[in-house]
């Protein structure tokens, strides 16, 4: 399948490939033809997948930013790129400092607006904000703003969010209003606002603002009243858009409307990968609509060139199509209900370091990382910083704080106070958590605790009284020999740190959760007292290599990628043990997750 654009006299090219068909491979070989001839873009619709592309052509030779005629970039940093060589200079925000800091306030007063005499706002709290910011990108990506009417709002966003419709598009429009009128980080909060994959761009009399991902919908909004000249464009007269299957609505509607008349597009997906629907994507409507707008071409592929025939056939069924594997070299699949400990044995030490663990959620990869390091006494090298953990950074400030002048000056010290303040039993403002992680060294954590434990400071009080009873309980305990697995039992009971538990919803509280078991299970094995953690604190850090260590993915990182041996974990050959309620997408999820595997399949169900 090479050459497409001679072969083919259409405008737009669709192929439909099964996982390891070689669709990014495709994409590759023609732009490296077209490259030398004429401006090429190349669009994914994750970072993680511009990656893989430009991995891609970079062992052909040709990187970006020395070729005048190759971009490659997400379909929302096209979009970004564009409104600013339009003049735009709107600050990009991080999504999780807007969801933090900006939409709680945003929401109260949507709320007290009063709304419809039929319908009520609903009690909503800090803790719901992530939901309402995924219903407000839902809202934005599937169009639902668009409809023409109520029902056809409500169909379109039928089963798909947390909130009321209703609800969510009264925010929805506040939000935006709020978006273009924003007056600016105050002096000293940039840093804690601003995307940090963005570079900031330069800001005199600035106003307003955007996520990365709201880009799209800006610069479509900007176009209605205006029309876009061809140079802002790049004229680029060949395009290719990979992972297809995650384009939303919204970015097809963009790519209709900025592309060149001119330009050949080839765009390539597989339905069967489609895993954020609840993000808005919707692939059957954009293959089908991108079919009729462009009058494409659709080439299906069933052939994968990445894995042998048992997984081309695990795979086949799981989807429901004939896969053939044309790979030269096979691939053997061992499943494993068990510990860890009873699949390692099945891994050839040699191919350890060749591994890649594949995990649901970001929670499976923090217990991943754990169980593989809690393995054996000789545990492997990892390319996961169990240090920077939750429960690890939680432990370096009780130590830390404990004694202060026995306690290592640890890497990072900053990032590990924060997460300690960032827990909801902390009360102070994010300035003054800035403030203390600042340079913290223990004697200055111990300093500002006992200020705040004597009854807060002039801005109030630090922490919830539970917090409090904890940590004074905390700095009472005296036998640097006690059990330390139940002085930290303890102190997580007194101060009610979990008392969320692991909630289905709140994956972060998940992953915090996953680490305080793992970092259990590893000091209970070594009846470990408080006195050796700085030992074992530097046990955790050995482990971590990032060059050469076993790597951990969620499935929407590994996408794209390939890997010699794949470890799936917390999965039987059906799927992934835990489970969401949209079967499709966790089918989806899994063929993903299996499907990066060359030579070895290993599934560990727990
Ligand atoms: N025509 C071919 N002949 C032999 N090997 C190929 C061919 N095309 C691709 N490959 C190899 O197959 C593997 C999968 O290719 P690629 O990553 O491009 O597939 P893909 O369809 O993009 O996969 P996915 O959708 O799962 O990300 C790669 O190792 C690639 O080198």
């Amino acid at each position: 399948m090479q050459n497409l654009f001679n072969h083919y006299p259409e405008k737009a090219l669709l192929v439909e490939g099964v996982a390891g068909s070689g669709k990014s491979t495709l994409i590759a070989e023609e732009a490296r033809y077209c490259v030398s001839s004429a401006p090429t873009l190349l669009m994914t619709f994750s970072r993680a997948g511009r990656d893989v592309l430009s991995g891609y052509m970079q062992k052909r030779g040709l990187v970006s930013a020395e070729q005048p005629n190759l971009t490659i970039s997400t379909i929302d940093g096209l979009a970004h790129q564009l409104l600013r060589r339009l003049g735009d200079e709107r600050y990009v925000l991080d999504r999780d400092a807007v969801v933090r800091d900006l939409l709680p306030q945003l929401v109260e007063e949507a709320c007290e607006e009063g709304f419809d005499w039929e319908f009520t706002a609903p009690q909503i709290n800090e803790e719901h904000m992530n939901a309402l910011m995924a219903d407000l990108e839902f809202f934005r990506a599937s169009r639902a703003w668009e409809a023409e009417s109520a029902e056809d709002c409500e169909f379109i966003c039928e089963g798909k969010l947390n909130f009321d419709y209703r609800f969510v598009r009264r925010v929805f429009y506040a939000y935006d209003s709020y978006r273009a009128h924003w007056p600016g980080p105050e002096a000293g909060t940039e840093n804690l606002l601003l995307d940090p994959y963005v570079a900031p761009a330069q800001r005199t009399g600035v106003f307003g603002f955007r996520l990365i991902s709201e880009a799209v919908f800006d610069l479509l909004e900007r176009l209605e009243s205006e029309t876009l000249d061809e140079r802002f464009m790049g004229g680029y007269r060949f395009v290719f858009i990979d992972e297809f299957h995650d384009t939303t609505p919204l970015q097809l509607a963009f790519l209709f409307r900025i592309l060149s008349p001119q330009a050949r597009i080839l765009a390539v997906g597989d339905r069967m990968q489609n895993i954020f629907a609840w993000r808005g994507t919707d692939t059957d409507a954009v293959f089908n609509t991108y079919v009729q707008h462009y009058s494409a071409r659709i080439i299906h592929s069933l052939q994968t060139y990445r894995f042998g025939d048992s997984l081309a056939e695990l795979a086949g069924k799981l989807t429901g199509r004939q896969l053939q594997s044309m790979a030269r070299h096979k691939t053997d699949i061992t499943a494993v209900k068990g510990t860890m400990a009873d699949l390692l044995p099945h891994i050839k030490p040699a191919r350890l370091s060749h591994l890649a663990v594949v995990c649901r959620n970001g929670a499976d990869k923090v217990s991943a990382a754990f169980s593989l390091f809690n393995s054996s006494d000789s545990s492997p090298e990892l390319a996961y910083p169990l240090v920077n953990t939750f429960a690890a950074s939680l432990l370096v400030y009780l130590y830390s704080v404990r004694f202060p002048r026995l306690a290592p000056m640890v890497k990072k010290m900053d990032e590990a106070v924060l997460q300690f303040l960032s827990l909801p039993h902390c009360l102070l403002d994010e300035q003054a958590k800035h403030e203390i992680a600042h340079k913290a060294t223990p004697g200055s954590l111990r300093m500002y605790l006992d200020l705040h434990l004597r009854g807060g400071s002039v801005k109030g009080e630090a922490f919830s009284d539970e917090m409090k009873n904890a940590l004074q309980w905390w700095l009472g305990q005296k036998d640097s020999k006690a059990g330390l697995v139940a002085e930290l039992e303890t102190f997580a009971r007194l101060s009610g740190v979990f008392s969320y538990g692991a909630s289905q919803h709140r994956v972060l509280e998940q992953t915090a959760w996953c680490s305080w078991q793992g970092l259990l299970r590893f000091l209970s094995a070594r009846q470990a007292t408080i006195e050796q953690w700085p030992a074992l604190y530097g046990r955790l850090l050995a482990s971590w290599k990032t060059r050469g260590g076993i790597r951990f993915y969620t499935v929407s990182e590994a996408k794209g990628r390939e890997f010699d041996e794949v470890m799936v974990y917390n999965a039987g050959l059906g799927g992934f043990k835990a489970r969401g309620s949209d079967d499709a997408i966790e089918r989806n999820r899994f063929y993903v997750a299996i499907t990066r595997a060359k030579k070895s399949l290993f599934l560990l169900a727990g």
